[in-house]
């Protein structure tokens, strides 16, 4: 069921200071910055070769990484997304087998322009997984 790696995520308390970090610590091709309001996160993109960086910042005082920058106030990886063919089969196989996917359980169009679920850590390793249908 899975495909490539889209983007591994990073929750940053502050958008600025993290992007500039990538874009002139390391060198990074850096995006500009997204406010993704059905998320309740601004997101930007650091392109690599193989794979994205994407950089979350709490939007809005419902932002579901308020919580997570709350145990984790100087960031941290935040979540893995994996590439599928079809959102809602690889859903309804989730559900299949167990696992729990987050929010209504209806995908969400996420910042790709795609449609995204989540799948809830608990059952993956402690692990935030993000499904992007491609
Ligand atoms: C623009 C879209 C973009 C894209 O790529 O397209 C995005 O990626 S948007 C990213 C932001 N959106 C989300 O993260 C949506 C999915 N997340 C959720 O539904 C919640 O954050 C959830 C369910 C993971 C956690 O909910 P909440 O924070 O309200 O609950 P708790 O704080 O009580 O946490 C419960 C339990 O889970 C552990 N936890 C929370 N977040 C993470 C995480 N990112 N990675 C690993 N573990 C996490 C937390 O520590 C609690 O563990 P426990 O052992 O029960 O204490
Ligand atoms: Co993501």
């Amino acid at each position: 069921m899975l495909g490539r790696l889209n983007h591994v995520a990073i929750a940053v308390p502050n958008m600025e200071e993290a992007a500039a970090v990538y874009r002139d610590t390391l060198g990074a091709k850096v995006s500009e910055a997204v406010p993704q309001p059905d998320h309740g996160v601004t997101t930007v993109f650091v392109e690599l070769e193989n794979t994205k960086i994407e950089l979350l910042e709490p939007l809005g005082d419902d932002s579901p990484i308020l919580s997570y920058l709350k145990k984790n106030p100087k960031g941290g990886i935040h979540h893995v997304c994996y590439e599928v063919e079809d959102i809602m089969a690889a859903r309804d196989q989730m559900r299949e087998k167990g696992a729990t996917i987050t929010g209504t359980g209806e995908p969400k169009i996420g910042a790709h322009g795609k449609p995204v679920i989540f799948l809830h850590p608990k059952d993956f390793n402690g692990t935030l997984i993000e499904l992007e249908q491609v």
